[in-house]
């Protein structure tokens, strides 16, 4: 068995037990695109065709430290969770798509991974309690973590900054201090990397601005009378360690590169 092998069976091992099937999923289809992306980079670079990914025998001798500095080790070292958060309508999920294609790491939707129980509750119109919540934020940590598992020995692509981002973002509300204490992985049991630092982009916005967009969406589960509930339910993380605050009257292109510079290169 190759690396890259061993790495999808631990990682679906692992899953199996603790991630859901839609989330394995998720992980596949960024595996996926993280290829994809990595190829179209690389044509642009040197103009030539793919080059097969780098994948590392975990048994080879260490890496020297240039190569350290930029693939993640056994002890996912250097990577990090980084969280868009913010109310419904705030464009979490557009920032953070967009964030992941300037930084080339892989994205979750946190929308994705609710269970078809809180989709239905949403949809009716009743906002969602924190025993809707804790259950499935646990499934967004347990799956960030898995997605970083999964990309353990391998190369990151270096984004336009120069910076060589490892780890994943991922879109949740993240409206309280508790949730977001659940995402940093307080109190989740996860086979290992209990300590993956997780940062925090804060969407924000003024009701106003929110409903609009709401109003205006279409096909949303999320109608805009909820957002009076998401906005009641809001407890602000600015004042919390490793928070980056981006206002939603921001293009996507600013937010973007504001988190970059906040950002880029610490871990
Ligand atoms: N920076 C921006 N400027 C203007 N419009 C934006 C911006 N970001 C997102 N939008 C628009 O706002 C709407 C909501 O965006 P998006 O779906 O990304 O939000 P969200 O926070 O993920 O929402 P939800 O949590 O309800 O799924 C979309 O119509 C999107 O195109
Ligand atoms: O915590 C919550 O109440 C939910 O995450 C909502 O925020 C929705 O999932 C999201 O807004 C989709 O529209």
């Amino acid at each position: 068995m190759d690396w890259l092998t061993v790495t999808a069976a631990r990682v679906h091992s692992y899953s199996s037990s603790l991630v859901s099937d839609n989330a394995i999923r998720i992980i596949h289809d960024h595996r996926h695109i993280m290829a994809s992306s990595s190829t179209a980079t690389e044509k642009a670079r040197n103009g030539r065709g793919p080059t097969p990914p780098t994948l590392r025998n975990p048994n080879d001798a260490p890496p020297s430290p240039s190569l350290r500095a930029t693939s993640i080790n056994r002890d996912a070292t250097g990577a990090r969770i980084i969280v868009v958060m913010g109310v419904s309508g705030t464009g979490k999920s557009t920032l953070g798509r967009a964030l992941a294609r300037a930084t080339h790491m892989p994205f979750i939707d946190g929308d994705d991974l609710h269970p078809a129980t809180n989709v239905a509750k949403m949809t009716r119109g009743e906002p969602l309690e924190d025993e809707d919540r804790l259950p499935w934020l646990e499934t967004i940590r347990r799956t960030a973590v898995a997605c970083v598992l999964d990309q353990v020995g391998e190369e990151a692509v270096e984004a336009a900054d120069g910076v060589r981002w490892l780890g994943v973002i991922v879109a949740c509300s993240s409206l309280k201090k508790t949730y977001r204490a659940v995402l940093r992985g307080e109190g989740v049991q996860t086979l290992s990397l209990q300590s993956l630092p997780t940062y925090v982009v804060y969407l924000k916005g003024e009701r106003d601005v929110l409903l609009a967009r709401m109003v205006h969406r279409q096909g949303h589960f999320m109608k805009a009378d909820m957002l009076a509930s998401q906005l009641d339910t809001l407890e602000s993380p600015e004042g919390e360690p490793g928070v980056v605050t981006v206002t939603v009257d921001m293009s996507t292109e600013e937010q973007v590169q504001r988190v970059v510079q906040v950002l880029g290169g610490s871990s």
